[in-house]
C-alpha cells in the first residue's frame, strides 16, 4: 500500500524541537535498488517526501532507520542524513564483514546505532555471534542497538539481549499483542526486561500495526487506537526517560489501512497525557540519543 496522501494537520502541537526517532526511505529504486534477498519490494518513499512530511508535521529532526527491504546496503538511507542539513540521524544494518574506516564513515555520515531485526517474515536468520561481534564493535563508537522482534519471542532472545553491551532500543515495545491482558505474562515481561535493564529504551511507536480493535487514524478521528493506549501509557509513565516516538513513515507492510499521519502525531497526548512527559518522549530523550553534543 503506498502512504496517505495529503495528511492532515495535526491539532496536537508538537513541542520545538521534536525529533521523529523512527521512519524509512525506501530506494527512489532506481537509484538505490532494493536488497536481493528482501522479503517485500515497497513503493519509492525519497528523502524530499520524508522531509516534507516533517515540515507539515512540525518534527524538527528525523532519525532515518534502515529498513529491511534495503537489506545492509545503506546508501539511501545515508544519503538521506546527507541531505538533511544536520537534521537527521541514522540507524544502519551492518555484516561483520563491514572494516572500520566503514563504520567510521556512517560515523561521519550521522549513524549512531545498529538494527538487529529478529522478525521472520522480514529477515533471515543472522546467527547470534556475528550480532555480539558487531555490537562490540559499534559500541567502541558509542553507538547503541536497536532490536526488532515479536513478543513471544521474548523469553528465547532474553539472554542475547541483555548481554549486549550497549544502549538497547525496541522497536515498536516488542510488538505486544494487545488482546492479551495488560497485567498478564508477556506484556509483564517486557515490563521486566526494562525494569531489570536500566539501558534498555522502547519506542511506543506504530499503534497501526499493534492495534486490533481500532478505531484507525483516518476521518479525523481524535480517539484513535484505543486498545494500544494502556500499553504504550505504561511505558511512557514508567519509563518517561527512556522512550521515544516515531511516525514510522512510509509504514512498510501495512495491509490494512494506512494511517492519516497527522492523527498518528494527535495520538501522542493519549500516552504522553502530560507536557512533561510529552518534552521527554519527543525532545529530551531522541537528542540525548541521538545529537548528545546538543542536548
Ligand atoms: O513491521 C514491519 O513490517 C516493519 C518493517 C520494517 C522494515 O522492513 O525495516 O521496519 C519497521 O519498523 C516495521
Amino acid at each position: 500500500m503506498d502512504w496517505y496522501t495529503g495528511p492532515s494537520k495535526p491539532r496536537f502541537q508538537l513541542p520545538a524541537g521534536a525529533v521523529d526517532a523512527h521512519c524509512h526511505v525506501f530506494g527512489p529504486g532506481a537509484e538505490f535498488p532494493y536488497a536481493p534477498e528482501r522479503k517485500y519490494t515497497p513503493c519509492d518513499a525519497s528523502k524530499q517526501q520524508l522531509y516534507a512530511l516533517r515540515d507539515h508535521l512540525g518534527f524538527a529532526r528525523n532519525v532515518v532507520v534502515q529498513a529491511t527491504c534495503h537489506g545492509a546496503d545503506n546508501r539511501a538511507m545515508v544519503d538521506a542524513c546527507l541531505s538533511s542539513d544536520g537534521k537527521a540521524r541514522g540507524v544502519a544494518t551492518v555484516r561483520r564483514s563491514i572494516s572500520d574506516a566503514e563504520l567510521q564513515a556512517l560515523h561521519e555520515a550521522g549513524v549512531r546505532g545498529v538494527r538487529f531485526n529478529f522478525v521472520k517474515r522480514l529477515v533471515d536468520f543472522t546467527p547470534k555471534d556475528e550480532l555480539m561481534e558487531i555490537a562490540g564493535r559499534i559500541a567502541k563508537l558509542g553507538w547503541h542497538v536497536v532490536i526488532y522482534f515479536e513478543a513471544v519471542d521474548l523469553p528465547e532472545l532474553w539472554d542475547f539481549f541483555t548481554a549486549l553491551p550497549t544502549t538497547v532500543v525496541v522497536d515498536h515495545m516488542g510488538r505486544p499483542d494487545v488482546s492479551k491482558p495488560i497485567d498478564g505474562p508477556e506484556f509483564a515481561l517486557f515490563l521486566k526486561f526494562m525494569r531489570e535493564h536500566p539501558n534498555v529504551w522502547s519506542k511506543v511507536s506504530c499503534p497501526e500495526r499493534l492495534s486490533v480493535t481500532g478505531p484507525k487514524a483516518l476521518n479525523g478521528e481524535q480517539a484513535a487506537y484505543q486498545d494500544v493506549v494502556p500499553f504504550a501509557r505504561r511505558v511512557v509513565e514508567e519509563f518517561p526517560d527512556r522512550v521515544l516516538w516515531g511516525t514510522d513513515w512510509p509504514h512498510p507492510n501495512l495491509k490494512d489501512h494506512m494511517p492519516d499521519d497527522g492523527l498518528l502525531v494527535d495520538f501522542i497526548p493519549q500516552i504522553a497525557t502530560t507536557a512533561e512527559l510529552q518534552q521527554k518522549l519527543l525532545v529530551t530523550n531522541p537528542m540525548r540519543l541521538y545529537w548528545p553534543e546538543e542536548a
